[in-house]
């Protein structure tokens, strides 16, 4: 049996649709997968590059091209289910149009140019200044979401995202406030308009993704989508390190510079690699499974956490600013969660009177 989508519906013996409790049971399951992936995976990439950066490694390509090149990884869960576990009927990339082709790669384009920038404005920004324009992006998903996908805004909506942004302000203003090495005028302003470009970037991707899934067939079509977008991704990511000589540099860095030695050093970008899979995948699974806005706050969430892990695994400071917002994190979060929860519950019932309405109809 395939996940269709958000619901899956039976018909019973009196023809009625039914949604079944199975299904219910299905997608929190394939939500809970999706989240816990996208846990992961924004934990574990964000410990893993700071690890790369204490240990004097700064190549913008390699960031580049850690967040994609991991796009194989996904032949896993698309043809083991077929060809292995036998636990579905549809081969792999069937209905996979040209024309669902070419939006994937055209995404994939974007997603890859969204890389760059979020790797360039890493490299040149203080982490604080970063992070402070990175703040804006949640609110750019909610404005982008209402233009493209009609999202409405409801008070839980806007509670939570005023919320989680306050958080990752207060954030950004608790954190390093270093300038990287060699910053020049012209380096600082290209990495401030980098980090606009990316939050721009992702903003649009969100609700963009979320209006092409509504003529999605199935999960694991999503995950073939996003193999090709990854693919796509890492040729561009590919194509601008070769103009630029960043295959010797990172070859380079890996012997010379990085300063646990060669072969840490690739199992570094080997994690990397992996775990920026877990957070693409997750994010674009929690995508399709809720909206882009849910996916987007369950992203700036983890941003509180990705900081109580910098706090735990490196000793990072706990101070004032960070108690603060993560208080608030917490608050915007499970406020949201809680909205979710009674919305649903909402559609159940209705769901529940109008089948009913419809039975009593049945036996008239
Ligand atoms: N623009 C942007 N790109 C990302 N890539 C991974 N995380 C992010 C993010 O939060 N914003």
């Amino acid at each position: 049996m395939e996940f269709l989508g958000h619901k899956e519906v039976h018909q019973d013996q009196s023809g009625i649709l039914r949604e079944t409790n199975n299904s219910n049971k299905r997608y929190m399951f394939l939500v809970g997968i999706n989240y816990m992936l996208l846990f992961v995976g924004s934990i574990s990439s964000s410990l893993l590059s700071k690890f790369y950066f204490n240990h004097k490694g700064d190549s913008r390509w390699v960031s580049t091209c850690v967040q994609s090149a991991g796009f194989p990884l996904l032949l896993l869960p698309i043809y083991l289910p077929f060809y292995v576990f036998k636990s579905t009927h549809r081969k792999p990339f069937t209905r996979f149009t040209p024309k669902i082709l070419l939006i994937s790669i055209l995404i994939g384009l974007l997603l890859g140019l969204n890389n760059l920038l979020f790797s360039w404005g890493n490299s040149y920004l203080p982490v604080s200044t970063n992070s402070l324009v990175l703040s804006s992006q949640l609110v750019f998903t909610l404005i982008t979401s209402v233009i493209i996908v009609k999202q409405k805004i409801t008070y839980a909506n806007l509670n939570c995202v005023i919320l989680l942004t306050l958080s990752s302000v207060l954030l950004a203003l608790g954190s390093s406030h270093d300038r990287p090495k060699g910053l020049t005028r012209t380096k600082y302003f290209i990495g401030f308009f980098s980090t606009i470009g990316a939050g721009l970037l992702f903003s649009l991707y969100l609700p963009l993704m979320e209006k092409i899934y509504k003529n999605v067939y199935c999960y694991s079509m999503v995950v073939e989508m996003q193999m090709v977008m990854e693919l796509a991704a890492t040729v561009l990511a590919t194509l601008g390190m070769i103009i630029d000589g960043g295959f010797s540099a990172i070859k380079k860095e890996g012997k010379n510079v990085f300063d646990l030695g060669e072969q840490a050093y690739w199992l570094t970008v080997v994690f990397n690699v992996v775990t920026w899979q877990f957070c693409f995948m997750g994010t674009a699974g929690m995508v399709f499974l809720t909206s882009s806005l849910t996916g987007g706050v369950c992203m700036t969430a983890l941003m509180a956490v990705n900081v109580l892990g910098g706090v735990i695994v490196y000793g990072d400071n706990f101070g004032g600013f960070k108690v603060v917002s993560t208080l608030l994190c917490v608050w915007g979060f499970s406020s949201y969660l809680y909205g979710l929860h009674m919305k649903i519950e909402d559609e159940e019932q209705k769901n529940k009177d109008s089948t009913e309405i419809d039975e009593q109809r049945f036996v008239l």
